[in-house]
């Protein structure tokens, strides 16, 4: 098909060229320029409600709000058909799925072929993090999905303003984002509410700086702009150019004297970050504002500081978990409408509702299967992995400072993680190469939202096991030079906590959510050089005087508190043998400094 693209509102030339190229190649038919405005966005979402795809939520519950039930079988996130094909596969390394690039991109372009058949091509261009920025990170997606191009909305900074500033000082260069849901529609075919294609291929081509995404409609698989990009390609592009991308909350607190610090924070899932990200402090005079709940960019300042910017633009949240009890200022988030929910619970009068949203369950609901749903039923009324998708200027506590493009100076990293055992409540690292070691060795235990057996210990390094863009070794090489890519480097001190650890019944030891402001305040206590702390073979922990328990002082007790902080030379010694297993499995290219470091604490433990 001869592809009109005299009306592309760009003179971008690469652009262009690529948007003609693959037209020729999925024939879809027709082509449409994303240009971000509300009006696109609200005729989007009644095309899609008039097509049967999504429901309009009511005005009164939830403004502006778009409900979407997936396929059941396009749900998550793939990560058996996640790719990182490198000319060669060591540098994709031994946590990823690797095939040649040249014979990945000839399966998949016969995948595209003709398949937007009957569909519209959307060409969403947005960038990650603000326009304005000193090196603005742009992209385009091409998709077949209007769900899509309404999340990239949300999800980043999308459409007339990417587009003009990738002119702007001639053409700049862009990450092209190919995505097709793979169920091209025959003359006269109906389409069905949510179309994908049991063959998915989510793929990255990390020295074209390219993202291939083939088969499945859902978040991380289909919203190219969140892991694929600001994660998997960032992450190549922070390791060529020094800086990081990591897959952090940014977090800033205001001390009763009213100092600022930021804090950057790495969880695996089931830790509850966004959380954290959005805590409200019980401790008096503590404030919380959040920069972000998942993705952190952190580059040098001329100092030698690392400042972080959140590129993201909206929170694209599990819902399960997310209540009044435990994340009010995600609810409040939330209640601003102009979200958009998928395979959450509907309420009979138009509303949402998911588990743990509010303390009693409604007595009937649709579930996010379509079917009517009572406390009967003994099935999740929304699916563990279901997701709000809401724009991030309506959360309550948004500091400030969200989209300086300067960023906000990381005083600290906490790595996470959830342990019944072993792992003490916080405990502070002795020096950047000790927070790397801290950050190689995170670890959490499954719960029942994954697959898989309960509680089981993986190993999830600096929470990026998933996301990393190359070879796992030279990724945790990479943080450690970073203490030589700035001749006065000034890092955060790195902290490792854990919220989850059990008394021997099986007893939560620590009341958690706004509680945690008290180790929040410890570890502001440390940066000042205000707290105390006593040494252990594994880093430092607070002496129980250090943490601040006024008015839980019955619900952890000092015998509790001592439970929770202890650090256990024979667990420790339990934990050695699988950190070596796990140091083993990252490969030849896993820094010889921290085998060096293990050696060292095998011998003081
Ligand atoms: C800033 C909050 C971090 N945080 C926590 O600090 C936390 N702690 C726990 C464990 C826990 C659960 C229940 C209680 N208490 C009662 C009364 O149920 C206490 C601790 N769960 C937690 N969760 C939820 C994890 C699943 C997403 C959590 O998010
Ligand atoms: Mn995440």
């Amino acid at each position: 098909m001869s592809v009109d693209t005299t009306q592309a509102p760009t003179t971008h030339k690469a652009l262009l060229e690529w948007v003609s190229e693959i037209a020729a190649l999925t024939e879809p038919d027709s082509i449409y320029w994303c240009d971000g405005s509300q009006e696109e966005y609200d005729r989007l979402g009644a095309e899609l409600v008039a097509a049967g795809t999504a429901f309009k939520l009511d005005d009164s519950k939830k403004k502006n709000s778009y409900y979407f039930a997936s396929d059941p079988d396009d749900v998550a996130r793939v990560e058996d058909r996640t790719y990182i094909c490198s000319t060669e596969e060591i540098d994709a390394g031994p946590t990823n799925n690797w095939r040649d690039p040249a014979e990945m991109k000839a399966v998949m372009t016969e995948l595209y072929r003709g398949s937007m058949h009957g569909r519209t091509m959307y060409v969403i261009p947005f960038c990650m993090g603000p326009i304005d920025a000193e090196d603005p990170k742009f992209g385009v997606e091409i998709s077949d999905s209007a769900y899509v191009a309404m999340s990239m909305r949300i999800m980043t900074r999308m459409g007339e303003g990417p587009l003009k500033a990738m002119t702007t000082g001639g053409d700049r260069a862009f990450v092209p984002c190919l995505h097709s849901v793979g169920f091209p529609l025959e003359e006269g075919q109906a389409d069905v509410p949510w179309p994908c294609n049991e063959e998915k291929y989510i793929v990255h081509f990390p020295e074209d700086r390219a993202i291939w995404s083939y088969g499945s409609g859902y978040g991380g698989n289909a919203l190219l702009g969140k892991k694929c990009y600001s994660l998997r390609i960032a992450s190549v592009m922070a390791r060529d150019e020094g800086w990081l991308a990591e897959h952090m909350l940014i977090l800033k607190l205001t001390s009763p004297a009213g100092k600022a610090y930021h804090i950057a924070g790495a969880f695996p899932s089931a830790c509850g970050k966004t959380n954290l990200a959005m805590i409200d402090p019980t401790l008096d005079g503590w404030t919380a504002e959040t920069l972000g709940d998942d993705i952190n960019w952190m580059r040098f300042d001329k100092e030698g500081y690392l400042r972080g910017v959140n590129p993201e633009n909206g929170f694209f949240g599990v819902a399960p978990g997310t209540g009044w009890s435990t994340n009010p200022n995600a609810m409040r988030t939330i209640d601003g409408g102009n979200s958009i929910f998928t395979n959450v619970a509907r309420t009979l009068d138009g509303d949402v509702w998911w588990e743990g949203m509010t303390d009693e369950n409604p007595a009937e609901l649709i579930d996010w299967k379509g079917e009517p749903w009572t406390l009967e039923s003994g099935v999740k009324a929304a699916h563990p992995n279901s997701r709000f998708t809401t724009p991030m200027d309506q959360c309550p506590i948004l500091s400030d400072e969200w989209d300086d493009p300067k960023g906000v100076r990381i005083d600290a990293i906490l790595f996470g993680g959830r342990r019944a055992t072993t792992i003490p409540l916080v405990l502070e690292t002795s020096s950047w190469s000790h927070g790397v070691f801290v950050g190689a060795t995170c670890s959490s235990e499954t719960t029942a939202a994954a697959k898989g057996k309960v509680g089981v210990v993986r190993r999830d390094p600096m929470a990026m096991l998933p996301f990393i863009g190359y070879n796992a070794g030279d990724y945790i090489q990479h943080w450690l030079d970073m203490e030589t890519l700035h001749e006065t480097p000034h890092l955060p001190k790195v902290f490792y906590v854990n919220w989850f650890r059990k008394s021997d019944d099986g007893k939560f030891l620590w009341p958690g959510f706004g509680e945690n402001s008290r180790v929040l305040a410890w570890i502001v206590g440390r940066l000042d050089g205000t707290a105390d702390a006593v040494q252990t073979p594994v880093g430092f922990v607070p002496t129980l005087d250090a943490i601040d328990r006024t008015g839980i002082e019955d619900e952890v007790d000092d015998e509790t508190l001592a439970a929770v902080l202890k650090v256990d030379v024979d667990e420790w010694k339990q934990e050695i043998p699988l950190i070596e297993e796990w140091f083993t499995k990252l490969g030849e290219r896993f820094p010889k400094q921290l085998w060096k470091d293990l050696e060292d604490l095998k011998t003081a433990l």
